[in-house]
């Protein structure tokens, strides 16, 4: 028999565990009792279902893809209410048996009053996330199992109900309970999103790349400003309960007024904007202005009103139209185009067929443009005042796709009732679809965008009426289609629907422009950052056309945003405050596409496996220069290239 690891808390949820138990035994139940097979009936079931329907729908597509991760591994993902009765279970079928015999079943309560210590029960006693592992279980016939339970609760933190997944005893694993915790966070996230729609929800952390994270700090205001709620995370951020921000003022929360941000907020052009905690740390923020229709998104219009128009803020014919709220970038093909060949040749290709509905797949590697020049093409087109609608393949289990893409009925899965969804095919109509990554989509998922491709209709899941859609469809990846194609991994079919003109788009590193892109994008943040200098010092522009860019447009985007907010109230963008990292990116001896600098460390082997060689010796260029500027102050002189001073130390003592 496998072991259970001993984990470091072990102590504390054995405490936990004793507790549980004495509550089992103060109930009068015996550990010897046979389970308790009473369920609620079909139509019983179904009325419980419905009460808790917002619960339910949320947690479906979340259930399913934790469903994907676990399985195979004799488990299930159960759903129960607040009382602990499962409404919704996801089971491996050889699973489904063992779980039968002791009543793991829709319409069971799992209360501790009913089966004593057990994940469900005990984790909603105790409003914590819990593990009941084979002989915890208060009774017998359950330490076959292996049980971990994390409640839900509502954006106010009452609890809802609990996300459970319990296997075989063999089966623990350590980790189940992290992957429990973290689906049912999403969850949470899901159920403030949709409780709060017609509100202000702020996004926020003080680390960029967690921003549409589980991890995201989340709030909602009022029109007025007035914060109505926040998730868990940006609680921990706020360092202070619900109960004592609610009703506050955003001022008091983020140091500014509120018009001053919704007014930044629209000219930032979905770009992200940076805000002070009251603690002083600075975060990076997203916003979304509420539905179109409500008195939020109207506040948010007259803001965009307000905002002098730049090529990057919407046209006033899309002003009037119903996304007009929508804050992400809407820039023309002809901003794109920032002097490169390349890109002006492949720019003029889109602009051709923009008045027709050809198909366009734009290729490129990540971060070099696709969705940009896909929004482009939408807003350039006779489209532009219907919908944007963008899915990432890549982003979603293969499970979620099916549900996005094509939209699920009334009652399309068991026992719901109420609340279809109507998937991106038909949230485009009208409009543009933009499928960013479609080589990761899987082929059963091929096979059905085919057919809506096809006959121009979109059925969708559980529903037997076609819907009649009307949509310019752009896609994009990174991936070669036609390798796909002879491994058997992408339909060929779908491949020549999707392709009517094909663009590619350069990498960063090969475009002639980027002094001319690097003014554009700065343009861009010091609308967010209005204190940024609005040029770089010549060492950053030679650090940056030495720069290989693996990251591209969204590497430089990033590197400039950092930048911006570190040298606020400073002449020019120096080298000290540039992102440490994109050092490990520069290359001293790269064709650079612009003049450099300081460009004389030549490679005449131009040999790849040297690239860690000529790294150190531009870096130990670069220590020796900044050293010699500060007089050998080492402190200085690490401050200003942004390294640590072990760094420069370490350096000085190779040099002897
Ligand atoms: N023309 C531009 N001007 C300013 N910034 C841009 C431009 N194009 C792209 N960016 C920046 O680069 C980021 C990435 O762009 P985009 O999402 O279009 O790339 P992508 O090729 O679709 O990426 P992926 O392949 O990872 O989906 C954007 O969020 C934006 O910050």
């Amino acid at each position: 028999m496998t072991r259970r690891p001993v984990t470091p808390h072990d102590a504390a949820r054995a405490d936990a565990i004793a507790q549980a138990h004495a509550r089992s035994r103060a109930l009068g139940l015996r550990a010897t009792e046979a389970p308790d097979f009473d369920a609620l009936a079909g139509a019983d079931l179904r009325e419980l279902i419905d009460t808790n329907c917002t619960l339910y729908h949320q947690a479906r597509p979340v259930m399913d893809a934790l469903h994907a991760q676990i399985v195979d591994t004799q488990s299930m993902v159960l759903l129960t209410d607040r009382n602990g009765v499962i409404l919704h279970s996801c089971a491996d079928s050889d699973f489904v048996e063992k779980a039968q015999r002791v009543a793991l079943r829709p319409g069971v309560s799992w209360a501790e009053q009913h089966r004593g210590t057990n994940a469900i029960g005990t984790a909603l006693v105790e409003g914590q996330p819990t593990t009941v592992h084979a002989g915890e279980h208060f009774l017998r016939a359950n330490h076959i199992l292996t049980c971990s339970c994390a409640p839900i609760a509502d954006p106010y933190g009452r609890t809802l109900g609990a996300l459970d997944v319990s296997g075989e005893s063999r089966g623990f694993h350590k980790h189940t309970l992290a992957l429990v915790r973290m689906s049912a966070q999403m969850i949470e996230n899901h159920l403030f999103n949709t409780e709060f729609v017609d509100a202000i929800r702020l996004q926020f952390h003080a680390r960029a790349e967690f921003i549409g994270t589980l991890y995201e700090g989340l709030a909602a205001f009022s029109a007025d400003g007035t914060l109505l709620c926040a998730n868990r995370s940006a609680l921990f951020q706020f360092g202070a309960p619900l109960a004592e921000l609610q009703q506050r003022e955003f001022a008091a929360l983020f140091g500014q007024p509120f018009a001053t941000f919704m007014q930044q907020l629209m000219r930032a052009s979905g770009e992200p904007l940076t805000l002070a905690l009251p603690s002083g740390v600075r975060v990076i923020a997203r916003a979304t202005p509420g539905a179109p229709t409500s008195g939020v998104a109207t506040f948010a219009r007259s803001a965009v009103a307000e905002t002098a128009r730049s090529p990057y803020t919407p046209a006033p014919a899309q002003a009037k139209a119903p996304y007009a709220a929508d804050t992400t970038p809407q820039p023309t093909l002809a901003a794109l185009d920032t002097g490169d060949a390349r890109l002006a040749a492949a720019l003029q290709r889109v602009a051709r067929v923009r008045g027709r509905d050809i198909p366009v797949l734009v290729l490129g590697r990540t971060g070099t443009g696709k969705e940009w020049l896909a929004r482009a093409l939408h807003r350039d087109s006779p489209r532009r005042d219907g919908p944007f609608v963008a899915l990432n393949c890549a982003a979603l289990p293969d499970t979620l796709i099916e549900a996005e893409l094509f939209g699920y009925e009334d009652g399309a899965f068991t026992g719901a009732k109420r609340r279809g969804s109507a998937g991106k095919i038909a949230q485009a109509h009208g409009g543009t679809l933009f499928l960013d990554e479609i080589g990761d989509m899987p082929l059963a998922q091929q096979v059905r965008l085919m057919r809506v491709l096809q006959e121009r209709a979109v059925v969708p899941l559980g529903g037997t009426r076609a819907l009649p859609v009307d949509l310019r469809i752009v896609c994009a990846t990174h991936r070669d289609l036609r390798a796909m194609i002879a491994e058997g991994t992408f339909r060929e079919d779908l491949y020549y629907r999707i392709n009517g003109l094909v663009v590619t788009l350069p990498a960063l590193a090969e475009r002639t422009d980027l002094d001319a892109l690097v003014a554009r994008m700065l343009e861009i943040v010091r609308r967010e950052v209005p204190g940024a200098p609005a040029r770089l010092t010549p060492a950053v522009r030679a650090c940056f056309a030495r720069c290989r860019w693996p990251g591209n447009l969204r590497q430089l985007a990033s590197a400039l945003r950092t930048a911006a907010i570190m040298a606020e109230g400073e002449d020019a963008i120096d080298m000290e405050h540039l992102p440490e990292d994109l050092m490990h990116d520069c290359d001293p001896a790269s064709d650079c596409a612009q003049p450099c600098a300081d460009a004389s460390t030549e490679d005449p082997a131009g040999d790849t496996e040297r690239e860690p060689a000529r790294l150190s010796v531009w870096q130990s260029r670069l220590i020796e220069e900044t050293l010699a500027r500060h007089s050998g102050n080492v402190s200085a002189a690490a401050r200003e290239l942004g390294l640590a001073r072990n760094t420069v130390y370490r350096h000085l003592r190779q040099r002897r």
